[in-house]
C-alpha cells in the first residue's frame, strides 16, 4: 500500500508524520513501519513515526514511535509539529487547541507568519517528580534530585523528571566533554529505570541559559528532545540553578527551546516547527 506522509522536524528532531484522517494503519504494523521509514539508508530517514489522528477528548491526538519501534508516551518536538500540521491542514480552526497524548492532554498555541505557522508554544502540563512516577527504582518515593548514581565506575549525580516520559539529567562542567556516546546507551537501559529512560547531559551557562545534549530512549542521539528540554528546565529549578517562573533558553544541538516552569506548576515550551517534505511511501505488510 502507498501511505501519504509529511516529514517535519523540531530543531532537527525529525519524524515521519502520517495523518490518520487520510489513511488507516493496522495497529500491529506500527512498530515495523516506524523502524522501516526511520532507516536513513532503506527508508525515508527520521527519529521515528508520529501519527496525527482524531480524539474524543481533544481536538486531535498524537502517538509517537521511536526509531526502534518502541512507543513513546510524549514528544515535545512532535507536539509542535503536530500543532503546525493541524492548523495548516485545517484540522483545527483556532490558533489554540488541545492535543491528546498517551501522557494526557496538552494545549498548543500556534504563532503565525501570514497563514504559515512559524513557532508553537505548548503548555506541557505538570511534571511528575515522585520516584514511582518516573519510574525509577529506589528506597523511597521522594523526588530524585542530585542523587548519587554510580555507572561504569563513574560517580555521577542524577535528577529524574517525567514529562509523561522518563528523563535522567546529569550536570557537567563542559557540554562538549559530556560522556554521551559512552554512557548514553548504558544509562538508557539501566535496570534502575524499569521502563528505560531518556538521558540528558546539561551544562549551566547562567540562571537563564543551559546547554543540552541527549541520548533518547529508542532513538539514540538526536538533535533535540522537547520533553527533555522541559525536564532540564524543571531539573535546573530543583537544583537551584534557575528560578521557578523564569524562562530558560535551552541550547540543543539543533537550536534553542524556551522553557518556563511556571508558578502554576505547568511547564511551557516554545520553539520552531518546520516541514521538510511530503509524499507517499510504499509499505508491504509484514507478517
Ligand atoms: N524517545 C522518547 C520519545 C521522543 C521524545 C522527544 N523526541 C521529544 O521531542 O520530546 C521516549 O521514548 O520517551
Amino acid at each position: 500500500m502507498n501511505i501519504p506522509f509529511t516529514k517535519m522536524h523540531g530543531l532537527g528532531n525529525s519524524y515521519i508524520y502520517v495523518d490518520l484522517f487520510q489513511v488507516s494503519l493496522e495497529e500491529e504494523q506500527l512498530p515495523a513501519i516506524a523502524m522501516y521509514i526511520s532507516n536513513v539508508h532503506t527508508g525515508i530517514g527520521s527519529d521515528g513515526l508520529i501519527l496525527i489522528g482524531p480524539s474524543d477528548k481533544a481536538d486531535v491526538s498524537m502517538r509517537i514511535f521511536n526509531k526502534d519501534g518502541s512507543e513513546g508516551k510524549n514528544c515535545g518536538n512532535g507536539l509542535r509539529c503536530v500543532a503546525k500540521y493541524a492548523y495548516e491542514h485545517k484540522l483545527v480552526t483556532s490558533t489554540a487547541f488541545t492535543i491528546e497524548t498517551l501522557s494526557g492532554i496538552v494545549t498548543a498555541h500556534v504563532h503565525l507568519s501570514g497563514s504559515h505557522v512559524e513557532e508553537v508554544t505548548v503548555d506541557m502540563g505538570v511534571p511528575r517528580l515522585q520516584r514511582k512516577d518516573i519510574p525509577m527504582l529506589g528506597v523511597d518515593n521522594n523526588q530524585v534530585i542530585a542523587e548519587p548514581f554510580l555507572v561504569e565506575g563513574n560517580e555521577l549525580e542524577v535528577t529524574a523528571v517525567s514529562m509523561g516520559n522518563p528523563h535522567a539529567i546529569f550536570y557537567v562542567e563542559d557540554i562538549n566533554q559530556a560522556p554521551l556516546h559512552e554512557l548514553g546507551p548504558i544509562i538508557t537501559n539501566d535496570e534502575r529505570f524499569p521502563e528505560g529512560v531518556n538521558v540528558e547531559f546539561v551544562q549551566v551557562a547562567s540562571d537563564s541559559e543551559v546547554h543540552f545534549r541527549v541520548w533518547e530512549r529508542g532513538s539514540g542521539i538526536t538533535q533535540a528532545c522537547g520533553t527533555g528540554a522541559c525536564a532540564a528546565g524543571v531539573s535546573s529549578v530543583l537544583n537551584g540553578f534557575v528560578d521557578k517562573g523564569k524562562e530558560v533558553c535551552v541550547h540543543l544541538s539543533g537550536g534553542d527551546l524556551f522553557i518556563t516552569w511556571g508558578e502554576d506548576d505547568h511547564v511551557w515550551m516554545r520553539g520552531k516547527a518546520e516541514t521538510v517534505a511530503s509524499g507517499t511511501f510504499s509499505w508491504n505488510q509484514k507478517s
